[in-house]
């Protein structure tokens, strides 16, 4: 059975003073349950704080991206080595806004792939389709293609370490969610793939999100699907009210 994993990337919201009430809130309240991971993706800022407040918890924190070196003169970057170095668990790479306004490419996405391995970071990669892609019948060569490489060079032993996020573009931020088999149907293809990668058992072992509007009120339908092994939230991981419902639902059976 995978263990499901619940994120929430906050993007570029939220006061100090906010980040900290939020993750007390939910520290309070968060239940504890085998059948799921949790992660906060906060800005880079509050990485180091919120690391030494969840210690001790069952909460993982998580940066939205890094670099792909380790140090050098790449003026306001950060290295999967500081991360690691500061507590931080878990990296989204290769989010599709990241692609969109930074420019971020499947080789830069890959050479973070294997930065982050490096510091014994799980990297949460990210892909999906625009509109026009899924309009013209392009999901599936341009997902799997996202995926081929991104794992370009990632070994048998750390490919199942990763986790993969489907965030069709489209639905991100905009309230339509790909219906629950749509998803499925995506999430299907993506473990075919790394099963064409690696093997089966691998293709089995891998957890893959789905992303895009996820709510409360749909987060159980998506959850419900063979394929969907938790949710990378933006909006809804803002309050902790309904951050909380949503890892309450990841945690049932
Ligand atoms: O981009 C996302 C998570 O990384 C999804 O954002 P929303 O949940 O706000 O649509």
């Amino acid at each position: 059975m995978r263990k499901r994993i619940l994120a929430g990337n906050w993007k570029m919201y939220k006061t100090a003073e906010e980040a900290k009430s939020f993750m007390e809130e939910v520290l309070s309240k968060v239940p504890v349950s085998e059948n799921v991971e949790v992660v906060i993706c906060p800005p880079s800022l509050y990485l180091s704080e919120l690391a030494q407040l969840t210690k001790d918890s069952s909460v993982g924190i998580g940066a939205q991206t890094m670099h792909d070196v380790k140090e050098g003169a790449f003026t306001g970057e950060i290295s999967s080595a500081m991360l690691s170095n500061s507590g931080v668990n878990y990296v989204i790479l290769g989010h599709s806004e990241r692609r969109q306004y930074f420019n971020e490419s499947d080789e830069s996405v890959n050479r973070k792939v294997h930065a982050a391995f490096e510091y014994d970071l799980t990297p949460i990669v990210c892909v999906g389709e625009s509109l026009e892609e899924r309009e013209n019948g392009k999901t599936g060569d341009k997902v799997a293609g996202q995926v081929k490489k991104a794992f370009e060079g990632i070994s048998q032993d750390l490919a199942p370490k990763a986790v993969i996020a489907y965030e069709p573009i489209w639905a991100i931020g905009t309230g339509k969610t790909a219906t629950a088999e749509d998803a499925n149907e995506v999430c299907g293809a993506i473990r075919t793939t790394i099963g064409d990668l690696y093997d089966e058992k691998i293709a089995g072992e891998i957890r893959i999100q789905y992303g895009g509007s996820v709510k409360p009120d749909n987060i159980e339908e998506l959850l419900s699907m063979q394929h969907i092994d938790g949710a990378l939230v933006g909006g809804a991981s803002l309050e902790p009210k309904s951050f909380l419902k949503l890892v309450e639902a990841c945690a049932h059976e």
